[in-house]
């Protein structure tokens, strides 16, 4: 089971990562109305600080070509796209794209699968970031392939097991979730407890 854990915005958070080792790291980019947006500047630092083991991702809302090509400057692996995506972005030459569905889009999905610059796809609530799910008995009929089926959306320690059980996805991606109380950064105990559950129902 992969988990990627979504919003890092600081050295703290880096440090927790870095001691949990989920498979990915996602930071929030080109998306200002987001508490957890980060600068280019910022994003590369907090990259450079990251384990060697862990991917880093760039979690976008309608990027440009030009801001895929600013990712792929910061050091990043791959791009996460939720909201539209332009043809010039989908075969871009910089970074794979993981796609991001909500739950009002996932008609799209046969569109995408056979785009190889996609490598995975991340099922989401409406509001990317809210903590928010949504009914994942949507996903039921969804063709498996050998693209990454993550499942995200107001995951938490407590549920993450129960949604592995019942999707089956190959990993799962939080944010919210695994947030200390004043949500503004990480929680160590949320961030292992998540991991330790989410791999325990392999
Ligand atoms: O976290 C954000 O603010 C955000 C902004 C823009 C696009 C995506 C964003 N978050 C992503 O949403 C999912 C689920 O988050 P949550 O666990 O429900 O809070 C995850 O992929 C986040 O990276």
């Amino acid at each position: 089971m992969k988990v990627k854990i979504c919003g890092i915005t600081s050295a703290e958070d880096i440090k927790i990562v870095n001691a949990c080792e989920p498979d990915f790291a996602g930071f929030v980019m080109f998306f200002p109305k987001s508490k957890r947006n980060l600068s280019p500047e910022t994003a590369k630092s907090l990259i450079e600080m990251l384990d060697k083991n862990v991917l880093s991702v760039a979690v976008t809302v309608s990027p440009t070509l030009e801001q895929v090509k600013t990712a792929y400057d910061c050091g990043f692996d791959y791009i996460q796209i939720h909201g539209e995506v332009g043809g010039d972005v989908l075969s871009n030459p910089y970074l794979k794209v993981i796609r991001a569905f909500n739950v009002s889009d996932l008609e799209k999905f046969e569109e995408y699968r056979m785009n190889p610059n996609i490598v995975g796809y991340v099922f989401d609530a409406h509001e990317p970031g809210s903590g928010k799910t949504f009914d994942w008995t949507m996903l039921e009929n969804l063709p498996r392939d050998d693209k990454l089926f993550m499942l995200a959306g107001g995951l938490n320690p407590e549920t993450v097991a129960k949604a592995v059980k019942a999707v089956k996805p190959d990993g799962v991606d939080v944010s919210s979730g695994v947030e200390n109380s004043n949500g503004n950064g990480k929680d160590f105990e949320k961030v292992k407890k998540f991991i330790i559950s989410a791999r325990s129902e392999n």
